[in-house]
């Protein structure tokens, strides 16, 4: 049953959302799909995709931007001319993205469809990236944030009365460690510092974010790095994070037993009760 929905979902997202061939940037063809708040570019020569959030003011994670998502993320796994690479930027500079959109609370397909994916995917924090943002930036396999002391990244849900569910508290700790996380979520901690803490990889000048995260999949970063692939390394890491997988699959199949009529008040109603579980 899960599978049908799934099939539905994909060819209403081509259908519906009409995927444009043929547009050129630089040297190389490009495909474009944009829905209403995210954009895609498909670099074809290079099978990199770049994902942009456009959900002005701040990028905040909607439902509907938070559907889309969902719908791109499962195209491109499908897409056999991506070779499984996104990009997560702004399409605003300035803000990365300011989380949940304060009136509406469904994150967790978000995090179960990047932990639970094949694809390297990077992030490229071109702005601030309070609570969800940080979430979906932690769920890339590399992180490269914008050099610049007003962009603060990190998890503000005890400054905002949420308790951090264990999903969210897990994925900080794989990237923290232990003692850093508990201080980290007691705090509600904003980091300015994300580098000197681990919680992003790189810091480079604004301008230069999302470059660095196209260069970190070329063949010549490969070669810096010992000949070890970027993909062979993402895989490893992907293994590392073994329990979280094993949690993904387990929530998967829950979320599949669960009979998906989907209206989005039962999504949310769903996701309600995985966060009663999992406090
Ligand atoms: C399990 C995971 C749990 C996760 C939980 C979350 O993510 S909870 C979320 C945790 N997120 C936070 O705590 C983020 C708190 N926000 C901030 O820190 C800042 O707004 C900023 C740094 C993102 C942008 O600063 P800036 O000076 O560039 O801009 P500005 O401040 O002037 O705002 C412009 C407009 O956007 C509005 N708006 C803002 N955020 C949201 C939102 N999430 N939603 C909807 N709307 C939002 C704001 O009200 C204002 O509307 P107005 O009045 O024009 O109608």
């Amino acid at each position: 049953e899960h599978h049908q929905w799934k099939k539905r979902r994909l060819s209403q997202a081509t259908s519906s959302q009409g995927i444009r061939e043929g547009a050129t940037q630089g040297c190389h063809l490009r495909r474009h799909f944009s829905n209403n708040k995210i954009l895609v570019e498909l670099d074809e020569a290079s099978g990199v995709a770049i994902m942009k959030l456009k959900n002005p003011p701040v990028n905040s994670l909607s439902l509907e931007l938070l559907t889309e998502f969902s719908i791109t993320i499962e195209k491109l796994e499908v897409d056999r001319s991506c070779r499984g690479v996104i990009f997560l930027t702004s399409a605003a500079p300035k803000i990365f993205s300011a989380g949940l959109d304060i009136t509406e609370m469904s994150v967790q397909e978000l995090w179960l469809l990047l932990n639970g994916s094949n694809m390297v995917t990077i992030a490229a924090i071109n702005g601030s990236s309070p609570a969800g943002g940080c979430l979906m930036a932690m769920c890339c396999d590399f992180r490269i944030m914008a050099d610049n002391p007003k962009y603060t990244i990190g998890l503000n849900e005890t400054q905002l009365g949420i308790v951090a569910p264990f999903w969210l508290k897990d994925t900080i700790t794989n990237i923290l460690g232990h003692r850093l996380t508990e201080q980290s979520l007691q705090l509600g901690q904003m980091y300015t510092s994300a580098l000197k803490i681990g919680l992003v990889d790189q810091l480079v000048p604004e301008d230069k974010v999302q470059s660095t995260a196209a260069y970190f999949l070329t063949d010549e970063k490969m070669h810096e790095d010992c000949n070890t692939s970027v993909v062979l390394r993402t895989l490893m890491f992907k293994a590392l994070r073994k329990n979280s997988r094993v949690l993904c699959a387990f929530l998967r199949e829950e979320c599949n037993s669960v009979p998906r009529i989907l209206s989005n008040l039962h999504k949310i109603i769903n996701i309600n009760i995985y966060y009663r579980i999992s406090l």
